[in-house]
């Protein structure tokens, strides 16, 4: 005998659980089923553990640099790593915690622990039980990648998941990928202390990025003291006598090997979509096995949808959260919300961390648009100067002949969060005129973006 509901969810991450709170809201029965932790990837091997272990390492980072403020600290600057561990378990489990709290709040829907595979494209099976549905939401997230590398089966490798429960911290860390999760953890363990080597197949890092943006997060990083192998071909790992591991990396110049005490691989996400019985519903995947989903979300089976990672068209919280916000709408509000009304911006977590809004300078110029660009060295940004953080620059794409902001890349202090009034313009739909008579608050980074708007000039 099966159990029925109204809307059954697979996944208790960053769409299923708010998701959950609205239908069961709206009185529908709802079953949120979730196999291993509330809150999914972001809160427990995301962005809550690693943006807490990356304001650990800016603290630490500080400390290290208070000559250049004014103070000493009485000797080194000296890494409790358990400590360091135990605040960012704390913060973990704070949200966890909040979430279970919300969850079993909701009147009307029930929290099922187990992991969720269809029978049919209205029933789902956990453990014993078959559950029924009018409507499922699959919210199954994604993991790390494990390509196969020679040797990767034979070495105790690390991912996001493992490095986060290290009880010791590496004596050196070398690091398989040089893009977001590459550069976030690569940064944090490097000012923790542990040597650091970023390991990287193509020949700049973030290769999604302008290449001007690459190249100033390599020298900022460099600066720190972490090393790259870039250009690394026929990448091979091998357990050393000593419990470590080597990397061959076979680059172009350099050492052939790297003698790592531990390896994380940061190459790349896959989706959770391999055993989810997606075949019995009937629910198409691409060759990646990313959910095929329209506009709406919803997949090639009426009344399924695929939110989140899993369904290829985003690969952060706030795409995962706007996806619950597009289905609710349609669902419940009787809005017309569609993914393509979505505009690109994400940030990169390093210090000082790369803000993102839409086209690079590189995909402008792809698209054979006329446009303009304003560039500013955050070295001429008094706010940068006076807190003693001047790397990076801004740069600020516009169409020519629409005065819409086509993109920006924000790299330096506070470029995350500045960013965002660009971000809401492009929302607006409002010309960069409007920003370039905004008055904002001195000393800011942001008291500079009217400044550079005012300087645009055609991008050549
Ligand atoms: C190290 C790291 C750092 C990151 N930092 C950031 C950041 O700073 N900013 C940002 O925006 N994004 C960041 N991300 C990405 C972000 O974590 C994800 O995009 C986000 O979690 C969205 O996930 P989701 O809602 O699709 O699914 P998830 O949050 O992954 O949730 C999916 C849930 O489904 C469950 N599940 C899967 N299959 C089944 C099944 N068959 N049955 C039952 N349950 C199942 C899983 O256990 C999991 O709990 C980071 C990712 C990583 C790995
Ligand atoms: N700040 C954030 O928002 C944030 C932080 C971390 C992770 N994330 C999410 O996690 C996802 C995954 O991040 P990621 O950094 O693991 O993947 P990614 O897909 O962004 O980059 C993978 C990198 O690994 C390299 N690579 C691939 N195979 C390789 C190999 N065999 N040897 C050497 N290098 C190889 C690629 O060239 C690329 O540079 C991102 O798409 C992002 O959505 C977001």
């Amino acid at each position: 005998m099966a159990r029925h509901f109204d809307a059954i969810i697979i996944g208790a991450g960053q769409a299923g659980i708010p998701l959950a709170g609205r239908l069961s809201a709206a009185g529908q029965k709802v079953a949120l089923i979730e196999r291993h932790l509330v809150g999914g990837t972001c809160v427990n091997t995301g962005c809550t553990p690693t943006k807490t272990l990356v304001a650990s390492a800016e603290a630490i980072h500080t400390a290290r640099r208070g000559a250049d403020y004014g103070f000493t600290v009485g000797g080194p600057v000296m890494v409790d790593f358990p400590a360091v561990m135990a605040r960012k378990d704390a913060v973990v489990a704070k949200s966890q915690q909040g979430l279970a709290g919300w969850i079993g709040g909701m009147e009307n829907c029930t929290l099922i622990e187990g992991h969720a595979r269809f029978e049919t494209a209205q029933s789902v099976r956990v453990d014993d039980e078959l559950l029924q549905a009018g409507r499922i939401f699959i919210n199954a997230g994604g993991r790390a990648a494990v390509p196969e590398l020679p040797g990767v089966h034979d070495v105790p490798f690390l991912t996001n998941t493992s490095i986060l429960q290290l009880k010791e911290l590496p004596r050196h860390l070398a690091i398989v990928g040089g893009s977001y999760i590459g550069l976030e953890f690569g940064q944090i363990f490097r000012r923790l202390g542990s040597e650091v080597t970023i390991i990287e197949k193509g020949s700049r890092l973030i290769a999604r990025e302008d290449e001007d943006v690459s190249e100033e997060v390599k020298g900022i990083l460099e600066g720190e003291g972490i090393g790259f192998r870039l250009d690394a071909e026929c990448i091979s790992l091998h357990s050393r006598p000593d419990g470590g591991v080597t990397v061959g990396v076979d680059c172009r110049s350099g050492e052939r090997e790297v003698h790592a005490s531990h390896v994380l691989l940061a190459v790349g996400r896959r989706p959770n979509t391999d055993d989810l019985g997606l075949d019995r519903a009937g629910v198409a995947t691409d060759e990646r096995g990313f959910i095929a989903v329209d506009d709406r979300l919803e997949t090639s089976v009426p009344g399924i949808f695929a939110l989140g990672d899993c369904n290829g068209r985003g690969a952060f919280t706030h795409t995962s959260y706007n996806d619950f916000e597009i289905v609710a709408a349609n669902l419940l509000d009787g809005d017309d919300r569609r993914v393509s009304d979505r505009h690109e911006c994400y940030a990169l977590y390093v210090d000082p961390p790369l803000g993102r809004v839409g086209m690079t300078e590189a995909a402008v110029r792809k698209s054979g648009r006329k446009a303009l660009i304003g560039t500013r060295p955050m070295s001429r940004v008094s706010r940068a100067t006076e807190k003693g953080v001047s790397q990076g620059f801004i740069k600020i794409l516009v169409d020519a002949e629409t005065g819409r902001f086509l993109g920006a890349s924000i790299l330096g202090v506070g470029g995350d969060e500045v960013v965002h009034s660009i971000l809401n313009l492009i929302y607006a739909d409002a010309p960069y005129t409007v920003m370039a008579r905004s008055v904002p608050i001195h000393p800011n980074v942001s008291e500079l973006l009217p400044t550079i708007v005012q300087g645009l000039t055609p991008l050549e």
